[in-house]
């Protein structure tokens, strides 16, 4: 093993991962903490940026501290973070003026839908390749400058800057001295410009965004800056940042146009590469730079769904069906099937290729039969359907059937689900040797531009296959569950659309 270690930090959703990989891309250490949600009101959710902060340092100091060698031997730190989360600081402080506002927060869904009325969207599409969803970034930022007491004022005096975490953190690292972020990042903005690759004044007076408030933008593999030597003891370069998606589907090696993968975490998101080629969809998915590489872009279609591994972190801590995520895979093999229960977990909007910010969860097909097993099975299984849509959707828009469907994130660790999937998407499903493929990813960007891996193919030769799940249901069986799937999403979305 070469001595170089770089270190990942994987801000997510629900936790803070700080990842230490060798140069053979294996993992050395690992520190994680979780953080709260904050929903100070129905649809919103929130963070506090100074806890991301604190996590972030002390993960990073931990699995640094963890590793033989220590601090010393980590070339490089690359950064993964959750998309869209805005957060909104005063350049002299550092302080954020108000707490993040969560990509999951719908808060902004009058202002989506008076665009969409005004007949904004087709614009919209053509230039950021999203769609006009309270999910992004840009309608949350406007939001916080409306709100806080003389903040848009400040802000077009250029005394505060925006940026999604990865910014924040870039910020904090290198002492106040960066305002930057990354295209994949700049890209869930509704603000950024795919085309012409840079930010765009019309989508900016569009939200009312000033652009003084807007981090510079650079390829994912890039030197950022470098962290103040307080921190870790030393100043270490800060080489690579991606969207945990983005980060994701390069971890996985996805490269070549026509592979795909699907991350399993809070939510789910599927990416399929689509080369340099930014396709348009007709199906509502997203058009998203996949990554760029010395200046030049790599572009996916993205499905996202909002609600994944929540479900069951709902039958957890919501309603206390379970005791620990991982039981849902033992109740789902329990039982035959889901007893004709249905969950559609709108629990936040529903995402691709619906986006429908104002549907709400449900459960269908209740009977005096239905058994806390069932319920399980339908959640793993809504995951599944929505996969499936997702994947139909990506084919109708570009032609292409993937040969097989990469999956990672904390929920690929169930195999009910992972079968479930093979048998639903009818392509084999395959899981790496380790799930962590967004810090993985993120760590790949950052050896790439600190000079520990020479390119993609020596990444790729990296990337360990773990278990495949192949397919092995039939049409007769799969047809029935697919109706029934597609029944109980027409009912949750019914009332509001009669
Ligand atoms: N074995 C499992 N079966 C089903 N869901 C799981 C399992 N393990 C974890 N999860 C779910 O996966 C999510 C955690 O995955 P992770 O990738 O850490 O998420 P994030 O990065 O969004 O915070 C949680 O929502 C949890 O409920
Ligand atoms: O925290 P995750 O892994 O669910 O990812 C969140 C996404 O980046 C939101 O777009």
């Amino acid at each position: 093993m070469r001595a170089k270690h770089i270190l990942a930090i994987d801000q997510g959703t629900t936790s803070t991962r700080s990842i230490l990989f060798d140069a053979d891309a294996r993992r050395v250490s690992m520190a994680q903490s979780e953080f709260e949600q904050h929903y100070p009101a129905a649809g919103w959710v929130e963070h506090d940026p100074e806890q991301i902060w604190r996590d972030t340092v002390a993960t990073a100091r931990e699995a640094m501290a963890q590793a033989p060698s220590g601090v010393a031997s980590v070339a490089a730190i690359g950064i993964a973070n959750q998309r869209e989360t805005t957060v909104i600081w005063d350049r002299k402080t550092g302080q954020p003026i108000h707490r993040a506002i969560v990509w999951q927060d719908r808060r902004t869904s009058d202002i989506c839908a008076r665009l969409k009325a005004d007949g904004a969207e087709d614009e919209v599409r053509a230039r950021t390749g999203l769609l006009l969803d309270p999910y992004f970034s840009g309608t949350k930022a406007a939001w916080i400058l409306d709100r806080v007491a003389g903040a848009r004022t400040s802000a077009e005096r250029g005394e505060l800057a925006f940026g999604t975490i990865d910014s924040f953190l870039l910020w904090r690292l290198t002492g106040g001295a960066v305002h930057a972020t990354d295209v994949t990042n700049a890209s869930r903005t509704l603000l950024w410009n795919i085309r012409d690759q840079c930010w765009d004044e019309d989508m900016c007076r569009l939200l009312r965004v000033p652009a003084a408030i807007l981090p510079t933008v650079h390829d994912n593999a890039h030197v950022y800056g470098a962290t103040t030597p307080d921190l870790f003891g030393r100043a270490i370069p800060i080489t690579g940042i991606a969207g945990d998606q983005q980060a994701a589907l390069f971890g996985q090696a996805c490269f070549s146009p026509g592979s795909i993968k699907s991350t399993y975490g809070t939510g789910c998101f599927a990416l399929l590469n689509t080369g340099p080629q930014a396709i348009t969809s007709h199906h509502r998915l997203l058009t998203t730079p996949a990554y760029r590489l010395d200046g030049r872009t790599s572009y996916a279609l993205e499905g996202s769904i909002f609600v994944a591994g929540a479900a069951v972190k709902w039958l957890r801590d919501g309603i206390g069906v379970i005791t620990h995520a991982s039981q849902t895979n033992d109740l789902a093999t329990q039982v035959a099937d889901s007893h004709g229960v249905y969950m559609v977990p709108a629990f936040v909007g529903l995402g691709a290729p619906h986006w429908d910010p104002d549907a709400r969860g449900a459960i269908y097909g209740l009977t005096l039969g239905a058994t806390q097993a069932h319920l399980a099975r339908a959640a793993l299984e809504a995951v599944g359907y929505q996969t499936m849509d997702l994947l139909n959707a990506m084919t109708a828009d570009s032609g292409v059937r993937p040969a097989v469907m990469r999956v990672d994130g904390g929920m690929a660790a169930n195999d009910w689900l992972c079968g479930f999937l093979a048998d639903l998407l009818e392509l084999p499903v395959e899981r790496p040797s380790d799930l962590e493929s967004t810090a993985r990813g993120a760590a790949f960007l950052a050896g790439l531009a600190a000079g520990v891996w020479s390119g993609l193919p020596e990444i790729e030769r990296l990337w360990s296959s773990g278990d495949r799940f192949e397919p092995s249901m039939t049409d007769e069986q799969r047809a029935p569950l697919v109706a029934g799937w597609r029944d109980a999403l027409r009912r949750t979305m019914l009332p509001r659309m009669s």
